[in-house]
């Protein structure tokens, strides 16, 4: 027999043997949920319950199920418990800044090993995308969010006709889980794109092929993450196998126009419930057969650009409802343009960084946003982070042995934390974690990411750490500080330039300075005002 829980109006345990049982651990990919949900959630088997299908992890074992842990008062710094449609690493990582201030998490996910299963409040086994389950999960929460947009969207729209709190809401799910349709919102609110276009046959296909040229990229309207949903056709003779690899026009396609960028640039969007917004410092982000692999925090980018997207995504964001994180992928081309690539409307891998570099990580305010408190400080508290992704090398147990390997030499690099997201599957280019390293400048940060990996060059590139370091407070002080730097690459000497967040120059100098010190630069140039915070 399996005992489940239900909700706290109803009996507190159910009982049911485990033949009814829909849902069985297995593989925890994404894909693999979403088919599972196919399978089971939308298959006769389950819809012969009356009950929707809700199993908690502990009530599996031989804890004392006697009381429902909902039953408890709460005393953190909200009140209110936390709902997440998903339990990966998202949710994961939510469930970790939640554990900082005592809030309470629960998670909605059909995997019982599921990476937020056990650090989560409590989590509810069952689909994200099922809508008996997804209202059964909601009357257990104060307020309902997402660390995945692939989930039942009418049913949110119906659950909050009926007062459930779902933030972001209903409506910005069902915008952004169809890439098509965010994009004709997105159009819509004046905000640059690339040029797409529905396409519903080969004829479509090839008008589009026409009209925006070759290559062409042909997306997936749903259901598309991690670079699958992707499929480039370099001519007009491979947009058939192109529409194959997407699984035909039934599953929806649309293409976008070619958009030869110099840099995918990120920026994290915070939106709390009194419709303040605050953005995160933009970061570049660098992708590996179109999964992101490598963020750098900040990207090196001149002040006018990093505006400009800031502004775009600052946009975006506000065309959008409700409160939380959201992340603006975005596209830099050779001409300064900034183009939106696709918003996500949860914590996304472009912030990760933020749980080490910034004073507040983006899981933090994702659920301050949610909640109604505060909106932290998003500005780095480190001048310099670069987060790498640790993807699946191997299938199984050789890629558990390499992804370890890595492990052990980011342990012993300085500033380096690792994240390890428990997964119990492994699968080649699969997130399985990531490395965030934090350091006082790009170049730093880079050499140390480096020798981790032991590139070759990695010593050399050691060797050439910086020994000057140049730091202003604002790009107002370049013009002068530029000449500084062009004296030093004339004499050969090894340097880094870096501007340090306005409106924390005094921090930031000091901080700078200390962690320099310790990373070798001995002579540090600032300009004027800067100087004066610098210590000693
Ligand atoms: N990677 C993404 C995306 C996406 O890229 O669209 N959306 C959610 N996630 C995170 O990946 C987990 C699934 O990861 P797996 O496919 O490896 O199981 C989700 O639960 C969420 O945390």
């Amino acid at each position: 027999m399996l005992l489940l829980q239900q909700t706290t109006l109803v009996p507190k345990l159910l009982l049911f043997s485990k033949s009814d049982f829909s849902f069985k651990p297995c593989s925890s990919s994404l894909s693999t949920r979403l088919s599972l949900m196919d399978k089971h959630t939308k298959s006769s088997s389950l819809k012969q319950f009356q009950s929707p299908i809700l199993a908690c992890q502990a009530s599996t074992d031989t804890h004392d199920t006697s009381f429902r842990k909902d039953d408890l008062p709460v005393h953190g710094v909200s009140e209110v418990i936390v709902g997440v449609l998903g339990g990966g690493q998202l949710g994961r990582m939510l469930c970790q800044a939640a554990s900082e201030m005592a809030i309470k998490v629960m998670v909605l996910d059909p995997l019982t090993n599921c990476p937020a299963s056990a650090i989560a409040y409590d989590h509810m086994v069952g689909s994200f995308d099922d809508s008996a389950t997804v209202q059964e999960f909601a009357k257990r929460c104060g307020v309902l969010t997402v660390e995945i947009e692939h989930v039942d969207a009418a049913t949110m729209e119906k659950l909050e006709q009926q007062g459930v709190d779902c933030q972001p809401k209903a409506s910005t799910i069902r915008i952004i889980q169809d890439k098509h349709l965010q994009k004709v919102h997105f159009s819509r609110h004046g905000i640059p794109l690339p040029d797409f276009m529905q396409i519903d046959d080969l004829e479509g296909a090839k008008r589009a092929g026409d009209l925006f040229g070759y290559p062409l990229m042909l997306k997936s309207k749903r259901l598309a993450y991690d670079g699958r949903g992707n499929a480039v056709a370099k001519s007009e003779d491979e947009l058939s196998s192109a529409v194959n690899a997407l699984g035909g026009f039934d599953r929806g396609l649309y293409v976008e126009k070619w958009t030869p960028f110099v840099k995918e640039l990120a920026v994290i969007v915070a939106r709390g419930r009194d419709n303040s917004i605050s953005c995160y410092p933009v970061v570049e982000t660098i992708h590996k057969e179109n999964i992101c692999h490598v963020v750098k925090a900040p990207a090196d980018i001149p002040w006018k650009i990093r505006k400009l997207a800031t502004d775009v995504a600052h946009k975006a964001v506000s065309s959008l409802e409700g409160a939380g994180v959201f992340a603006v992928e975005l596209f830099l081309t050779k001409d300064g343009q900034i183009l939106l690539n696709e918003v996500a409307p949860r914590p996304h891998n472009s912030g990760h960084h933020t749980i080490e570099s910034c004073y507040t990580s983006q899981f933090e305010q994702h659920l301050r946003a949610v909640l109604g408190l505060p909106l932290g400080d998003p500005s780095m508290k480190t001048p310099a982070a670069i987060m790498y992704n640790l993807l699946g090398e191997d299938e199984g147990e050789p890629g558990f042995h390499l992804a370890h390997q890595l492990i052990g030499r980011a342990l012993n690099i300085q500033g380096a934390s690792v994240h390890w997201y428990d997964k119990p599957e492994m699968r080649k280019q699969r997130k399985m974690g990531h490395i965030t390293i934090a350091g006082p400048s790009m170049g730093i940060v880079e050499a140390q990411l480096k020798s981790m990996l032991k590139e070759e060059g990695s010593e050399s590139q050691t060797a050439v750490k910086p020994r000057v370091g140049i730091i202003m407070g604002s790009d107002s002080d370049l013009p002068i500080m530029k000449d500084a730097a062009r004296i030093l690459t004339l004499f050969g000497v090894p340097h880094e330039v870096r501007i340090v967040s306005a409106h924390r120059t005094p921090e930031m100098m000091f901080s700078y300075a200390l962690s320099a010190q310790d990373q070798g630069i001995q002579i540090i140039i600032a300009g004027a005002g800067g100087a004066a915070h610098l210590p000693g």
